[in-house]
């Protein structure tokens, strides 16, 4: 990947000198404030298909970086929006081990331990996402907020895996698993907003799908995650840890925060 990192001097507050777009409008992520959101009846429960994957169906899951990412199979889709959206990837970002506060979307200015990002890409329009990845309609992100809590067995399907990534550009094969079992019970609650990528080039591509309701992984699961990998590759002699690979908020301009649910 591009030489773009969270902190330091290729960090998020210097993206915009290579990639402009990161310093433009409707960036992504924002903070989900209260007087700002407002009740849409429209807004339709989420319907996806074919998320459930028969482990007979192989993923890659990588070290790209930046963050895990574990390839999708190109039937699971988002049936409910105007457009079919189809899936690409789903990936992660995370606090640390001291600070177990890292996603990207925060609600009241609460930030949660962790984020998962299930991307899509408009099929209708789109032969592929690297077509859709620059065009206002090209993609549609599920965002599901990760607490510590209880155990998470959905998430061992990927956790197992992960001191096979350790170091950047590491690859893995993982048999499919019940994708589905990743996103909250509700599906009809959630933030809506348009929104960009949150990582360079941050094109503001992206129809946002945050749900209400986060899910909990067990804090040892966190620190698993929050602690097994590196941006580095293997052959570093200083291996840097990949941890607090969230982006700050953004501002949110004169965008409506849309929500399906009241109070
Ligand atoms: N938070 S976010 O905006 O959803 C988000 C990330 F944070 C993130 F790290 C990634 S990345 O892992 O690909 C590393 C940097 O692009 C993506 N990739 C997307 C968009 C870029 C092109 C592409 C091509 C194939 C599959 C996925 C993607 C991303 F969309
Ligand atoms: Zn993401």
């Amino acid at each position: 990947g591009a030489k773009w990192t969270y902190d330091g001097p290729q960090g998020q507050d210097h993206w915009s000198e290579r990639y402009p777009y990161c310093g433009g409008a409707l960036q992504s992520p924002i903070d989900f404030k209260s007087d700002l959101l407002r009740f849409d009846p429209t807004l339709r429960p989420i319907e996806v298909q074919n998320y459930n994957l028969s482990p007979n169906e192989q993923l890659t899951l990588g070290n790209n970086g930046h963050s895990v990412q574990l390839s999708l199979s190109p039937m699971m889709s988002i049936s409910s929006l105007h457009n079919q959206y189809t899936a690409a990837q789903l990936h992660f970002h995370w606090g640390s081990a001291s600070r177990p506060a890292g996603s990207e979307h925060t609600v009241n200015n609460k930030q949660y331990a962790a984020e998962l990002h299930v991307v899509h890409y408009n099929s209708d329009k789109y032969p592929n996402i690297s077509t859709a990845v620059d065009k206002s309609d090209g993609l549609a992100v599920l965002g599901v907020l990760v607490e510590v809590g209880m155990f998470n067995p959905a998430f061992e399907h990927i956790l197992k895996f992960i001191n096979g990534i350790k170091y950047r550009d590491q690859k893995v094969k993982v048999p499919g698993f019940n994708i589905r079992a990743l996103l909250p019970t509700r599906l009809d609650e959630y933030y809506r907003y348009d929104g960009s990528l949150t990582t360079p080039p941050c094109y503001p591509s992206v129809l946002w799908t945050v749900f209400r309701n986060p899910i909990t992984i067990s804090r040892k699961q966190f620190l698993s995650l929050a602690t097994a990998l590196y941006s580095s590759n293997a052959q570093d002699s200083a291996p840097m840890p990949l941890n607090n690979n969230y982006r700050k908020t953004q501002p949110v301009d004169s965008r409506l925060i849309l929500v399906s649910f009241k109070e």
